[in-house]
């Protein structure tokens, strides 16, 4: 569904990852590791094709994907319902039903998004992703705010996802016991330019 050859990647005009390769099919999920600053979100941002990649390849349809990212993305004035109805619209996806099933938000329907805590707020930005209809979820971070619960709802829908054939590539930190692949990313970490002293005339 997506393979990657030889990727940089970069954040603020600096190399941060160099070389990184893989692949995905459907049914499979990818699980980003490494210490914070490693690049895993920009990783995340150059699959979801938000920006460049520095070198190499990445194949795969962009119309495969959906990406959440830190931020929830929300609609604030409008309620659950409306959120969800607003998301399958676009993209003339999933089901709104099955979503508000999936992350527990009936009692929530009725409620404008600007009033829900972080934890609510999350449970919708993921299962917006539900009525996307894309096979390739990339997910940043899926479960901060998250409690106990939630976080077994969320890993009860990344394994439907991919039994019905979708894929998912994450950074997160904590085991969602769900089978797939870790890629850690502490090998691909780019290496800074040299510097040269005589490029520094008379600074030094
Ligand atoms: N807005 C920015 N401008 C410039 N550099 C940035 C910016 N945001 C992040 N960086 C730098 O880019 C590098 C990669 O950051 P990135 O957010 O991709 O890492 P991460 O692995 O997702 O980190 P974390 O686990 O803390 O979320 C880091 O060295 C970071 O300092």
């Amino acid at each position: 569904m997506i393979a990657v050859r030889d990727l940089g990647v970069s954040r603020g005009g600096m190399p941060v990852l160099a070389g990184v390769q893989f692949a995905l099919s459907s049914g499979e999920a990818l699980v980003l590791r490494g210490p914070n600053g490693i690049g895993k979100t920009t990783l995340l941002r150059t699959l979801a094709r938000l920006q460049p990649p520095l070198c190499g390849e990445i194949l795969g349809d962009v119309d495969d994907i959906a990406y959440a990212a830190h931020a929830d993305g929300l609609k604030l004035t409008l309620t659950v319902d409306e959120n969800l109805a607003f998301w399958a619209r676009v993209f003339g996806g999933g089901d709104p039903e099955a979503a508000i099933r999936a992350f527990d938000l009936a009692s929530l329907r009725d409620r404008p998004a600007g009033g829900l805590s972080a934890g609510q707020k999350r449970r919708l930005s993921l299962a917006r992703l539900m009525v996307t209809g894309r096979r390739l979820w990339i997910l940043d971070e899926p479960t901060v705010s998250l409690d106990a619960a939630s976080v077994q709802l969320f890993a009860s829908t990344i394994r439907s996802h991919l039994a019905a054939g979708g894929a998912a590539i994450m950074a997160t930190h904590i085991d969602l016991g769900i089978e797939g692949r870790v890629l850690d990313l502490a090998p691909f970490k780019a290496k800074l330019p040299a510097f040269d002293a005589d490029d520094a005339g008379g600074f030094l």
